[in-house]
């Protein structure tokens, strides 16, 4: 039985998919993890089509967040929707791809063989496997085993795993940690081109440089959200030069309204 604000909050969420259907709708998302809120009565949505970069410092609450975009995480309040259904229903299983940050592939197999494997257990098509490991520039190493690959070539992997049946919306936690910059340039051209194909596209990462390459910014600190904007839009707001002063600026408004929230006036 829903209590009456998990019902305003799943009301809200079909509002917001019958005008204009966002690829997720976050409503009054509350988690608590080993007894502490995590993330507070969030409220946020992934425009269909974007390249949402989800920033924040470690242990924000980003990778809270997208356990509960994908479906497994518990919440404690709030509701979720992703392509239309709740996060997490069965129906969702092929049209989402998520890559966790550690490497989430078989290192006893070759690259073609954990390929072929996934694309089987989804039902993707038969080519997929090749498809996929030429879009993370993996083409030429399908007969090599993963083990014997390096950090970088094991994170495309499971990245290319994620592209099997080519998902409506990807989560990528941290995709671009630890590459080189020609890497990361490179997984950034894909995530563009995937999403000029119709793909959404919700990656996060703690590298406030990465922010110029969204189209769109969730900002995060503490399990809150400092603000859901453009690039563009988020600079013209703060008036800052780059990604990382608009963050520092913002975080310096709330520390102030905090402030004024206890005593009445503002420091
Ligand atoms: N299994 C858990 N039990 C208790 N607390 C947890 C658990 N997992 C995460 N937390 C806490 O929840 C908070 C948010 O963690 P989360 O992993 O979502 O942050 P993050 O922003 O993704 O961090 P990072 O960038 O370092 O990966 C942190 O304070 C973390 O210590």
């Amino acid at each position: 039985m829903m209590n009456s604000k998990a019902a305003k909050a799943a009301k809200a969420a079909q509002a917001d998919q019958a005008d204009h259907p966002p690829a997720v709708a976050v409503r009054g998302l509350r988690v608590v993890r080993g007894g502490r809120p995590v993330l507070h009565e969030l409220d946020l949505t992934v425009p269909a089509g974007s390249v949402t970069g989800l920033l924040g410092p470690s242990g924000c609450g980003k990778t809270t967040l997208l356990r509960s975009v994908v479906g497994v995480q518990r919440i404690s309040a709030g509701a979720v929707t992703v392509l239309g259904q709740p996060a997490g229903s069965t129906g969702l299983r092929s049209r989402v791809g998520y890559v966790t940050q550690a490497p989430s592939v078989y290192t006893d197999l070759t690259v073609g063989e954990n390929l072929r494997y996934f694309a089987e257990v989804l039902g993707a098509p038969r080519t997929d496997p090749a498809r996929v490991a030429e879009q993370v520039g993996l083409g030429d190493r399908l007969e090599q085993a993963v083990g014997s690959l390096s950090g970088g070539q094991r994170a495309r992997v499971s990245l290319a795993a994620a592209l099997l049946g080519a998902p409506e919306l990807l989560i990528l936690d941290e995709p671009t940690v630890g590459l080189d910059p020609v890497l990361r340039r490179d997984l950034w051209d894909l995530f563009h081109q995937l999403a000029a194909t119709g793909t959404t596209l919700l990656i996060s990462s703690h590298v406030m440089d990465e922010a110029t390459r969204c189209t769109r910014l969730l900002l995060m600190r503490e399990g809150r959200l400092l603000a859901d904007d453009t690039p563009a839009a988020l600079l013209a707001a703060t008036g800052a030069a780059d990604v990382e002063a608009a963050f520092l600026h913002l975080v310096g408004a709330t520390a102030l309204t905090a402030t004024a929230d206890n005593d009445g006036t503002a420091r």
